[in-house]
């Protein structure tokens, strides 16, 4: 049946209010305006942002919302102008969207664009992260889609729409580690095995996974963790337990967990660099001794892992196409839609990387 030009009732989880769970709701997809797309989602995973913006944590968290980034499907219709994708490609969602006309675009204090193309009888919802891909519709701008190999399972390559390519750039792009570095990752999700696997490809000779999960640590080995480090069986400061580990300090270190994460420098003096990568409440800090720095230490941060996401998620795509990097292995559990709220429980329970949600039954 064509759908192009109508407005489309399909399912979505809508969360109503932080921490409630989220309720599977027959919602209006607008058709995509100029400049914008329509996208049928077919596979969406949880990722660790999500359930931030849900607890109510995010100082950008705007309710009623429909959450969801991580995220891959088919182009069911484009709005006018619209060159770079048509309807039947197969495309992932970039959360890096905005429309540079609504305030909040406007504002110049959010990368939350505040023109939702969602409602339930007439009631507007907003969008999350310029993708809310926890709906069997959504809309986008042109601008956030990367259109990808047809061939590539959409099931799998949906990681590539966060998480993964996170935490790989993170090492590649933003530390760019060289052969023999010393890493150390604190937390082992999505996220910091990513960071495992992009270090292990650059040749780092000590990969030092910190977690206070230790279901994490027999999974972590295959993705090039070489030591692990569980903060739990300490006295003293984590940081003052990896100095002693490596004689003095890493040389780089990668903060995977967000809000009460260890955001503390740990780094060699002289050349170490900490990169922060979780993401944390408004009111959480992080300092440091500007001896730290001044003796050379650097500090960064990293969205996305520095990837400029519509040319190079399809890169990333190829390069999983020809087994040079893993996604299947970051997915532990596959619910569909309407178990979405078993899906968050099992993202706090331990022991689950990525559940992957079909969106259509
Ligand atoms: N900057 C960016 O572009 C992105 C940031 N993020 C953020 O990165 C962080 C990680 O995301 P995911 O891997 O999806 O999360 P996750 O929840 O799968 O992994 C977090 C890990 O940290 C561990 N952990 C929790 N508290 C800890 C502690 N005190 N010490 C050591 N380990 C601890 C957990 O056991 C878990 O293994 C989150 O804050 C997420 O919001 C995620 C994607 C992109
Ligand atoms: N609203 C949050 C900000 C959360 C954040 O830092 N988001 C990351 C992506 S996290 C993906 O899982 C990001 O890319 N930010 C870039 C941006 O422009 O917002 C808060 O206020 O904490
Ligand atoms: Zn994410
Ligand atoms: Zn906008």
């Amino acid at each position: 049946m064509a759908t192009a030009g109508e407005v489309i009732t399909c399912k979505a989880a809508v969360a109503y209010e932080p921490n409630k769970p989220l309720v599977i709701e027959d919602v209006q997809v607008a058709p995509p305006q100029a400049g914008e797309v329509r996208v049928k989602i077919l596979f969406t995973a949880l990722c660790h942002t999500d359930a931030y913006t849900w607890s109510g944590k995010d100082p950008e968290g705007l309710f009623p919302c429909i959450l969801g980034h991580e995220a891959a499907g088919i182009v069911e219709s484009v709005g006018e102008g619209v060159t770079e994708v048509q309807p039947g490609d197969h495309v992932i969602p970039c959360y890096q969207a905005e429309c540079k006309e609504c305030k909040f675009c406007k504002s110049g204090k959010t990368n939350l664009c505040g023109k939702s193309r969602f409602s339930i009888n007439g009631k507007p919802i907003y969008h999350f992260m310029g993708t809310s891909t926890f709906s069997q519709y959504t809309v986008v701008h042109d601008v956030s889609v990367a259109k990808v190999d047809p061939q590539a399972p959409l099931d799998k390559v949906c990681l590539l729409g966060c998480g993964v390519p996170t935490g790989l750039g993170a090492v590649w792009n933003t530390a760019k580690v060289e052969p023999g570095a010393i890493v150390a990752i604190f937390g082992l999700g999505t996220v910091g095995l990513a960071v495992a696997e992009g270090a292990k490809s650059a040749g780092a000779s000590r990969i030092i996974g910190v977690d206070i999960d230790n279901k994490k640590f027999d999974i972590a080995k295959n993705f090039g963790v070489t030591e692990f480090v569980n903060p739990k069986d300490y006295d003293k400061p984590i940081q003052q337990v990896l100095v002693d580990l490596t004689d003095g300090g890493v040389d780089y270190s990668f903060e995977c967990i967000g809000n009460e994460g260890c955001f503390g420098m740990l780094n060699f003096q002289g050349w170490g660099t900490s990169v922060i990568i979780g993401v944390a409440a408004s009111g959480q800090e992080i300092s440091t001794r500007p001896f730290q720095l001044v003796t050379g230490r650097v500090w960064k941060g990293t969205a996305f892992g520095g990837f400029k996401s519509r040319s190079q998620v399809p890169w990333l795509v190829d390069k999983y196409m020809k087994k040079e990097i893993k996604i299947d292995e970051y997915t532990t559990h596959n619910l569909t839609l309407g178990e979405i709220n078993k899906a968050f429980d099992l993202m706090h329970e331990g022991g689950c990387l990525r559940c992957v949600l079909k969106m259509h039954e």
